[in-house]
């Protein structure tokens, strides 16, 4: 998406002057962040820049010691994955949470388990199989990921590919506003990664804004609309990949450059 296409919008999620300490370090260090509908803003930076505790500040994870997390222009609060979960907010992490013993649908539905009607109290109601079997298929269906022939199949008897597609359909499933991938290539084989990259472009293609994390540059500059480098805790810049290379993304990630404009 064009850069200017972008300003025009509002941004979806925004982080404003975050900060996270961790006794002495300084994870987030007064930081702010923009995603804009529609695109796939990568997060790039060196070991201990502080990506995972920016994204874990937009995901719930970690509550920033100061700061706002502003969702289509709302401040919000959130105490828990689950309450980004609540606004529509998805996270992949790189330690997939799955449950490798339990089926795709169940993994699928998992926390979230869908229940046939009854008249006595939700505990109470049995799960509804048939239905989630039914929308895990059709998901995976349509992110083009029905290689994997029995939506039974235990999630261990899965390559690590499909494995990652199964997490990645199932934050598309119930991320309606956002969704969040740590390092989503960077346990795969090449023709893995390829196609976790194109189940990432369809996500895009829906219209869910993406926020990928990742070391690997040329991964990044072929999806990504946007770079966000992070250094020392803060946004140093974002970039177009199309205006410069991955050495001056690297250069500017380690320091070894300074971007002619600041964040
Ligand atoms: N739970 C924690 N307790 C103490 N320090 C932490 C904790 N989590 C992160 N840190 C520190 O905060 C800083 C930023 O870490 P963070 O994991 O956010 O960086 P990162 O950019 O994601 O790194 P990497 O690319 O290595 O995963 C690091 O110095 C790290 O050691």
């Amino acid at each position: 998406m064009d850069q200017k296409g972008i300003r025009l919008m509002e941004p979806i999620l925004q982080g404003r002057g975050l900060v996270k300490r961790y006794g002495r370090v300084t994870a987030l260090d007064h930081c702010d962040f923009d995603l804009y509908p529609g695109e796939i803003l990568a997060v790039i930076g060196d070991n201990g820049a502080g990506k995972s505790s920016l994204i874990k500040a937009m995901s719930g994870a970690i509550i920033p010691d100061e700061g706002d997390v502003m969702l289509e222009g709302r401040k919000v609060r959130f105490t828990s994955p689950n309450d980004a979960r609540r606004e529509g907010i998805e996270t992949v992490y790189q330690t997939l949470a799955m449950s490798p013993a339990l089926s795709i649908a169940d993994n699928m539905f998992m926390g979230r388990e869908l229940r046939k009607p009854g008249i006595m109290g939700k505990v109470f109601r049995q799960l509804d199989r048939p239905r989630m079997e039914r929308l895990a298929r059709e998901k995976l269906t349509e992110l083009g990921l029905m290689t994997i022939q029995n939506i039974n199949q235990a999630v261990e008897t899965l390559s690590g590919g499909q494995r990652q597609g199964v997490a990645v359909a199932r934050a598309a499933a119930f991320g309606s506003k956002v969704i969040i991938l740590d390092e989503p290539t960077a346990a795969l084989g090449v023709k893995e990664s390829r196609k976790v990259l194109e189940l990432i472009l369809d996500v895009r293609a829906r219209g869910i804004p993406i926020i990928l994390i990742s070391h690997n540059m040329p991964h990044v500059f072929e999806v990504a609309d946007r770079i966000h480098i992070h250094r020392l805790g803060k946004r140093l810049c974002v970039i177009n990949p199309g205006d410069y290379t991955m050495s001056d993304a690297v250069a500017f990630m380690t320091g070894a450059r300074e971007p002619e404009t600041a964040a």
